[in-house]
């Protein structure tokens, strides 16, 4: 993993998003997981003011969701399908043959991931995920604990992460979500690993340990040979 210091938020958004340009002009059907939340918004923001540059960059990327609430709908307007569409799907014309979707208000929850779990194995590896960091060292809905999961799977949520969208703790069930597994993360041609905004200090600083842990799943981007990891010098 390479640890790229950046001075701020914006330098972040402009640095990552050039990395990404860069690897769609070399491959422009390129299969993109995108992350939501905070960290990637300014980045997206960069990769929008491109395309209105270049209308043709994105007219051939393929973009796969990382991760879903499972307690909310996808028409929810906190949920990852909002978020994406409002800023990377619409803004960058992603087309709907191009987007790999999926829903967490399913009977058949394995049904649902073994599907997407068959496109990644079928299309994938993934060029490009995108990914960042949460305050407890998860990536995606990969939480901490006594081991991680390799394909893509249903999670159960860990508090903190529920606390980062409070409409999420409403219903019976523990939180969950649907996310790519650390098998999906690992076999990226490269990652694109966001660190910054509110209290990611000390997951910051157990990754610099370099003790590959499950107790912070983000430890295991030591073990990738192409992380490029953008660190805002103002959240740290
Ligand atoms: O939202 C997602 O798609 C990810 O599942 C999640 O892992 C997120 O990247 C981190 O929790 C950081 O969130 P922020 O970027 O909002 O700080």
């Amino acid at each position: 993993m390479e640890i790229i210091p950046v001075k701020n938020y914006a330098d972040l958004s402009e640095k990552a998003s050039a990395s990404i340009i860069q690897s769609v002009k070399e491959k422009p059907d390129l299969l993109f997981c995108a992350a939501t939340g905070g960290s990637p918004t300014g980045m997206y923001a960069q990769m929008h003011q491109a395309h209105a540059a270049d209308p043709s960059l994105f007219s051939a990327m393929r973009t796969i969701k990382m991760d879903e609430w499972g307690i909310i709908p996808s028409e929810h307007p906190d949920s990852c399908e909002s978020y994406l569409k409002k800023h990377l799907l619409g803004p960058l014309e992603i087309s709907e043959d191009r987007y790999v979707s999926f829903d967490t208000h399913v009977k058949d929850f394995q049904a649902e991931c073994d599907r997407v779990q068959g496109y990644i194995e079928q299309e994938g590896p993934m060029d490009i995920c995108i990914l960042g960091l949460g305050k407890n060292g998860h990536i995606a809905f990969n939480e901490p604990g006594e081991y991680l999961q390799a394909p893509f799977h249903k999670a159960i949520l860990a508090e903190s992460t529920i606390q980062h969208d409070p409409a999420l703790s409403q219903g019976a069930e523990p939180a969950f979500g649907l996310c790519v597994g650390m098998e999906g993360i690992l076999q990226a041609k490269k990652i694109i690993f966001l660190i910054t905004g509110k209290g990611k200090q000390d997951a910051y600083k157990t990754i610099m340990e370099k003790k590959i842990t499950t107790s912070c799943p983000a430890t295991f981007l030591w073990m990738h040979p192409n992380v490029e990891c953008y660190v805002d010098q103002e959240a740290i």
